[in-house]
């Protein structure tokens, strides 16, 4: 702005332009474009009498007067009305001059007043430049014949808009021209400024130059054809509309209705009717012969009259009387007025009629539209059959590759097997092996299966189909099995491509169970339409269908047989290896100079149990527990920060406990980690803390699995756990007077692991080797008598006693160590690993070679949690964590 007014030179030249602008505000023009020639020729008058006259032109114009009246002829033109109009030059002759002025006479009748000025302005122009030839038959047809044929019409209006274009462009030709050539002169005094100026200033002067120049150019030579809503094409094309529908429905104004009376005094009478026709049984047209009728009525408002209209009761009725009357009249029968009957239909009651319905359809149409908006093509209610896979190209949109999908690699040469199938089909078909339709990847959440899937579509380079199993079901019936029709057509538009299914137990439920309770129908009918689309392939078809889910055991039998999903692809949590090779993929992307090797182990080591999702979200969380604590790089602290929230939630600071309360829990917690010391199949603590954290726990103990990840468990192992489990109830009856309910979860886990050891793993000598299935939905009617209930009862007791003798035997005498250890834990919150060492010497039992590699005190101070939050079937029996409630 301060440039701006520094610079009277440019304020002048905006200001010129503006005043410009404004002076030729005529057109309302979406694009502002220079005025037709013709509304040019009305415009351009006025800005000159506004530069020349000054306050003249608003003067004349208060007056009452047209603006555009033309300059200093606009008093005279006000009394045009009254005397003879002025005579300008002209280059017409007499007989054309006479002819124009008919001409506009005639248009200047259906004009309101204020556009007779410009009408006035386009007789002006045409005097000046003469009549081009097409006007001039016009108006000579005009004269001679009376209204010109509709074709006629037709023409002349093609001629004016092309005229009226053309005149434009020239005009615009001729503006561009002067536009450039003040801009050259502008721009040469504002270099002269500029110099005066500085160089600095130079730059703003080049950006305004830009941005003149960034306003369209004018079209490059060939006919470009404008809507303009200037006052002149919008009047020259209304008048020629205008006589275009009169031409076509002749309406009231050369037509208007009278009664039988003035029909006969004023037309039969006088002879003046040609036709008589009936329409519609009610109304009767006279067609008059118009010259007649012009003569006898010379001054009808100006304008021919070619048809009357009277209404009539009945036809009977009209055609006695009109017998009547011509009999009186003395018409021999041969001359009578031909009468004729025609049904016409009503247009505008009829469109009016019909506009609920149109609009019905109009509304019900848009709202489907904006229902369904950015549905892409397949929007609103009409496309609710259609499938509402996405589509990933593999060029854009597919970048994985196996080597992002880490672990797994017997999954991963399974599902290889898909690829080669899509790349070289050929080598398949000659040895005669039928190709795979498909695979379900079945395992536990976060495992990776959509990840293998998207992999094996970027590996084979193939469109990837995907959508999710409840996508198939809609509130209306016949929807999924519609949907499921339209995946399988665009797939088989597609060869060859993959199909991925997520979470198909949505749709293929075993049908069998679901039927209990009533079913579901709909359900069902996706499923059938997806067992009939998959037999539908023929085996030259390369498509493959790639399913995923948690809970491959409830799907229907007919899905899983071969032909179909021929292979099942079991996808486990990773082992300690597979934890290690996830971890090496998202290592990659974090900053961090820890040793890599050592980090990926360490970190294995510490999260059992994780799945490739916790891995993928811990690492993540630990660059931002990093970048909270305002780190250049990741370090060690920081993931193990980062694996005890996943593992134990947020700390909850806000929570604080009572002297009293935090004792208990010190030496509960502490009768946990005494015995996960000394008994020797029980799990070694990595830490104890008795900060209250996420999910209700007032405090926790983790523990490194002894053996690494176990998949079996002997009896040892179960009866030390369970020691280990009842160690905090134990301590607080050693320890205070009083027990508390922190112990419950201890109880329930306990309760489990015997219950199972007595009816699953046949781990009791008086049940003996049976399988009772622990199935909720059958606890009305146990598959056991009550004789076997009874035992069962017996043994879950003595197995749970078992255990609490041998963990109280332990802790009386190691009463004096859970005071140590609980008395430090009070002071310190937090004890790892190390401290044990410390406090309780190392223990005696050796520990698997590949976690102890990684907790041999060197690599951290602080040592994390195993333990993810996972399912307590799964934990049942796996681990020591403990987790005590809070007390309600
Ligand atoms: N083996 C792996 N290698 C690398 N990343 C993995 C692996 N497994 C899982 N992930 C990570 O976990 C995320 C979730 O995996 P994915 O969606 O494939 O799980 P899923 O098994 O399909 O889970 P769900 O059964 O819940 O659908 C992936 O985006 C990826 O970041």
């Amino acid at each position: 702005m301060a440039t701006f007014l520094r610079r009277p030179g440019n304020l002048a030249r905006y200001s010129r332009r503006a005043a410009e602008c404004i002076g030729r505000s005529g057109p309302a023009s979406v694009r502002v474009l220079p005025p037709t020639r013709l509304s040019s020729l009305i415009a351009s008058p006025r800005v000159r009498t506004y530069a020349t006259a000054g306050p003249g032109g608003p003067e004349n114009s208060q007056n009452g007067q047209s603006q555009t009246g033309g300059g200093g002829q606009g008093p005279q033109k006000n009394n045009r009305k009254d005397e003879e109009p002025e005579k300008p030059e002209s280059v017409l002759s007499a007989a054309e001059q006479k002819q124009l002025d008919a001409f506009v006479k005639r248009v200047e009748g259906r004009l309101p007043a204020a556009q007779h000025a410009q009408l006035q302005q386009m007789r002006k122009k045409l005097m000046q430049e003469g009549l081009p030839p097409e006007v001039k038959t016009f108006v000579e047809r005009l004269e001679k014949h009376g209204d010109p044929s509709l074709m006629e019409y037709i023409r002349m209006v093609r001629f004016i808009l092309r005229y009226a274009n053309d005149e434009s462009k020239k005009i615009k030709d001729e503006t561009t021209e002067e536009e450039t050539k003040r801009e050259k002169r502008e721009d040469r005094e504002a270099e002269e400024e500029d110099k005066e100026e500085g160089k600095n200033k130079q730059e703003d002067k080049q950006q305004q130059k830009k941005d003149q120049k960034k306003q369209p150019p004018p079209p490059p030579g060939g006919r470009v054809f404008e809507f303009k809503l200037d006052p002149a094409s919008f009047l020259i094309t209304s008048i020629c509309a205008y006589y275009v529908y009169r031409s076509i429905f002749p309406g009231e104004s050369s037509s208007r209705e009278i009664t039988w009376q003035e029909f006969q005094a004023n037309y039969l009478d006088k002879g003046l009717v040609e036709k008589l026709t009936v329409i519609n049984q009610t109304k009767v047209r006279v067609d008059l012969n118009s010259e007649a009728a012009a003569q006898v009525y010379p001054d009808s408002a100006g304008q021919p009259v070619h048809h009357v209209y009277f209404s009539i009761g009945s036809v009977d009725a009209f055609e006695s009387r009109l017998d009547a009357a011509q009999q009186e009249l003395g018409i021999p029968t041969k001359e009578r007025i031909p009468v004729a009957y025609v049904d016409e239909m009503p247009w505008g009651p009829a469109l009016f009629s019909l506009a609920p319905t149109v609009l019905l359809f109009a509304g019900i149409y848009w709202m489907s539209r904006r229902a369904g908006g950015g549905g892409g093509g397949q929007s609103g209610i009409f496309g609710i059959g259609k499938s509402r896979a996405k589509r990933f190209n593999h060029e854009t949109d597919i970048k994985i590759k196996f080597s992002d999908v880490a672990g797994m690699d017997e999954a991963k040469v399974e599902i290889m097997e898909f690829v080669s199938f899509l790349q070289q089909p050929e080598r398949f078909e000659k040895l005669g092996a039928k190709i795979p339709r498909g695979a379900i990847l079945s395992g536990p959440p976060g495992t990776g299966k959509t990840l293998l899937a998207k992999a094996t579509a970027g590996e084979s380079g193939v469109p990837f189909y995907s959508v999710s199993g409840s996508e198939f079901v809609e509130m209306f019936v016949g929807v999924g099995p519609s949907r499921v029709r339209d995946l399988f057509a665009n797939a088989r538009k597609n060869t060859p491509c993959i199909i991925f299914i997520d979470e198909i137990d949505a749709i293929g439920k075993s049908r069998s169970k679901s039927n209990f309770g009533g079913g579901n129908d709909e359900r069902e009918s996706t499923l059938n339409q997806i067992l009939t689309e998959m037999d539908g392939f023929n085996t030259s078809e390369q498509v493959v269908v790639l399913a995923g889910t948690n809970r491959p055991d409830v799907l229907d039998k007919a899905l899983m047989r071969p032909g179909r999903f021929d292979r099942n692809i079991a996808i486990d949590k990773p082992t300690m290896d597979g934890r290690k090779q996830i971890f090496r993929v998202y290592l990659k992307k974090i900053v961090t100079d820890e040793n890599l090797e050592y980090l990926e182990g360490r970190l294995a080591a510490l999260t059992p149990g994780f799945a490739g999702a916790d891995i993928a979200n811990c690492v993540n969380e630990a660059a931002l527990v990093a970048a909270r604590a305002n780190a250049d790089k990741v370090v060690m602290k920081h993931f193990e920060q980062a694996i005890e929230r996943v593992i134990g939630g947020l700390e909850k600071k806000s929570l604080v406990l009572s002297p009293e309360e935090k004792r208990t829990v010190a030496y509960h917690e502490a009768g946990h980690a005494i015995c996960g010391w000394y008994f020797r199949w029980a799990d070694p603590l990595l830490k104890v803390s008795i900060i209250p954290r996420g999910q209700g726990a007032l405090g926790y103990a983790q523990y490194l699995p002894a053996g690494g990840d176990t998949y079996l468990m002997n009896t040892n192992q179960m009866m030390d756990r369970m020691a280990m489990t009842l160690g905090g109830r134990v301590s607080e009856e050693l320890h205070f007077d009083t027990v508390t309910s922190g112990a419950s979860d201890d109880f329930n886990k306990v309760t489990r692991m015997a219950t199972a050891m007595v009816t699953k793993f046949g781990m009791s000598p008086k049940l003996g080797y049976i399988y009772y299935e622990e199935d909720p939905q059958q606890q009305l009617h146990k598959p056991f008598s009550e004789q076997t209930a009874q035992s069962i009862d017996s043994e879950v007791r003595r197995i749970s006693n078992e255990a609490y003798k041998q963990c109280r035997d332990l802790l009386t005498e190691k009463k004096k160590e859970i005071g140590i250890v609980a008395e430090e834990l009070l002071s310190k919150e937090v004890l790892g690993r190390d401290d044990l060492i410390r406090l309780l010497g190392p223990r005696a039992w050796p520990e698997s070679g590949e976690f102890s590699k990684y907790f041999d005190g060197q690599g951290g101070s602080t040592i994390a949690p195993p333990e993810p939050p996972l399912d307590p079937e799964e934990t049942a029996g796996k681990d020591g964590r403990d987790e005590t409630p809070l007390p309600t």
